[in-house]
Order: structure tokens, then sequence, then C-alpha cells
């Protein structure tokens, strides 16, 4: 899956995905308006649900042909039950309708058999009576690692079963991140290079055609020292950069996670993108969004490019 994430950023010439951290409260009010005429306390939630994915759809569409991936996050559709839960169903299908590659954002991590369970929800499918049931359709999650190899077999396996992949925890880009993970251990690493460390073993098996596995690290745009090092000690994990935008960071933070080729990361706006209708002073949200997602990508670009590290153009046979 990681192949096919690296073909489509190189085909795009754009190493970024759109955020779907759809928060009912950011969407327009007329559109909200238009949508929610009458409604009722009992089909409040259905109908904001519907009107998130209305508004994700539209979305969709505008960046589609600009973006190679989105990124949903599971926790804004969680908090509307399960009209939220359907909402992120119906999301990450049609965003892979649309030929995007799809990360699920779901931070899930437990031992053997409970992270089985949910590798098989999200990066695979269960078993009944016999016949697979697919329940979300994501090429990408994101994990927690700090349960250790437990938690991790079973969606590694999951990713070499059924072609996906997975971006574990290692610099995360919060303020706060550093008040564990820059912690020391005995050998003079700090926690997140021992996770990435770590990252880099249990991906070890699953390397591509660009040299990058399927198993990659979460590396925050906001600590671009980390991120730079980082990518000289995890020659082979590809990076989900989050923390452009709306945490602050800009293209010249974050080349220092790409390789010479302009590759090793895929950056992740959510909130610029999905508000950008507010700075531009316009109700066209998927315009918006579409010139905040054009921007981002030149500004990338352009920062690839001041560091000597323009992206190839060919895709790797
Ligand atoms: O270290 C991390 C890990 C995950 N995230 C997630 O990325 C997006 C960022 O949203 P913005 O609106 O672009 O700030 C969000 O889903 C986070 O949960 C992160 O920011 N940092």
């Amino acid at each position: 899956m990681i192949d096919r994430l690296i073909d489509a950023i190189i085909e795009k010439q754009n190493p970024t995905a759109v955020g779907l951290d759809t928060k009912y409260d950011y969407l327009p009010e007329d559109f909200r308006k238009a949508l929610m005429a009458g409604v009722t306390k009992a089909d409040v939630a259905e109908r904001a649900a519907k009107a998130v994915f209305n508004f994700n759809r539209e979305i969709i569409d505008a960046v589609c042909d600009i973006v190679p991936a989105v990124k949903v996050q599971v926790a804004y559709y969680e908090m509307a039950g399960l009209p939220g839960m359907r909402c992120f169903y119906d999301t990450l299908a049609y965003a892979r309708h649309r030929g995007l590659v799809t990360i699920a954002d779901i931070k899930r991590n437990d031992i053997g058999a409970t992270a089985q369970a949910y590798a098989a929800a999200y990066l695979g499918s269960m078993s009944i009576e016999g016949k697979a049931v697919e329940a979300f359709p994501a090429d990408f999650v994101t994990v927690n690692g700090y349960l250790g190899t437990d938690g991790i077999k079973p969606f590694a396996d999951a990713c070499r079963e059924n072609d996906r992949g997975a971006f574990i925890l290692v610099k995360t880009s919060n303020p706060s991140s550093g008040e564990l993970q820059d912690l020391k251990v005995e050998d003079g690493r700090t926690i997140y290079e021992v996770m990435g460390d770590q990252v880099c073993q249990w991906g070890g098996e699953l390397t591509g055609k660009y040299g990058y596995s399927d198993l990659g690290a979460v590396v925050g745009a906001t600590y671009p020292e980390q991120g730079e090092a980082l990518r000289k000690r995890l020659k082979s994990v590809f990076f989900l950069i989050p923390g452009y935008g709306a945490q602050g960071a800009g293209g010249k933070e974050l080349v220092g996670c790409f390789d010479e080729r302009g590759l090793g990361g895929v950056v992740n706006a959510s909130r610029s993108i999905l508000c950008a209708y507010k700075k531009q002073d316009t109700t066209d949200f998927a315009l918006a969004a579409k010139r905040e997602a054009e921007r981002m990508k030149a500004d990338i670009a352009q920062a690839l490019e001041q560091a000597g590290k323009p992206m190839i153009t060919e895709c790797a046979k």
C-alpha cells in the first residue's frame, strides 16, 4: 500500500493529505440552515451527519484531482454516535471511489486478540459464516505503539495480508509531546527514537519499491529538527506529518522529513483546509478548500526545491 500512496504522490506531484476532521460547527451557516430546517431532537444527529457527509463530498470532489489522500479523523464522527460512524464510513468509501488513498486516523492500541479485532475492522475483514465483511474502507490507519510488539503485530500482519499500511505514533505534533516522548532511556536514546527504531524493525519485511515500508511513523511538522534527524535515522520509514497550517508549521518546517528524491512523507492539514472559506471570506467552502490545497502544494514544492530536494517525476517500476 505504501507504493500506491507514493505513486499517487508522484503522479499528483503533491505529498499532502486533506484532513477531514469535520466538526459540524465548521460547516458554513447557510449550508447548515438549508439542511436542518424543521429538525427535531429525534433526528438532529442523523441530519447533522448527513450535512457533514454532503460537506465532505463537496470537499473531496474539489480536491481529488490535486491531492493523493485524505485522512479522516474518527473522533469527529464518533461523537455523533451511530449516524456519525455511518458518515465516517461513507466519507472513506466516497474518497476511495474518487480515487484517493484513505487514512483512517483512529489511533488504536490494545493487545493480542483485541488488536487483531481492530486490525480486522480497519485493515481487513471479519469472517462471518464464511463470508468476509469489510467494516471500514481504510488503506492506512494510525496506531499507538506503546503496548509493544503484541499491539503492533496484528496490524503488521493485516498490512501484509491485505496490502494495507499503518502509521505508528513516534514524535507527535502537540506542544506537550516532549513530556514523555523526549525522555531519555539508559542508552541515551529518547523515547521517540526508541519508538522510531521499533517501527523500523517492525516494518522491515514490508518494504516496497521506493525503499519505504507499509509501517510508517507519525512525525509532527512542528518539530523540524527532530523530523530531520528522524528522516536520517529511519531510512525505510515513511512519515505521516501533521501540524501544517492550523498548528503553525509551513513548508520550510517540514522539508527535513523528506529524502533527496523529495519523498518520505505525506503532510496532513485539516482545519486550515476545511475552514479556508472563513479566511477567504466566501461561503464557497469547496472552492476555498481547493485554493488552500493548491497553496499548500505550492508552498511545500517551493520549500523542497529550495532545500535541493525537488520531487522525482517518474514512478518506480
Ligand atoms: O501528532 C499528531 C498526530 C495526529 N494529529 C492529528 O492530525 C490532525 C491535525 O489537524 P489540524 O487541524 O491540521 O491541526 C488531527 O486529526 C489530529 O488529531 C496531530 O495533529 N498530531
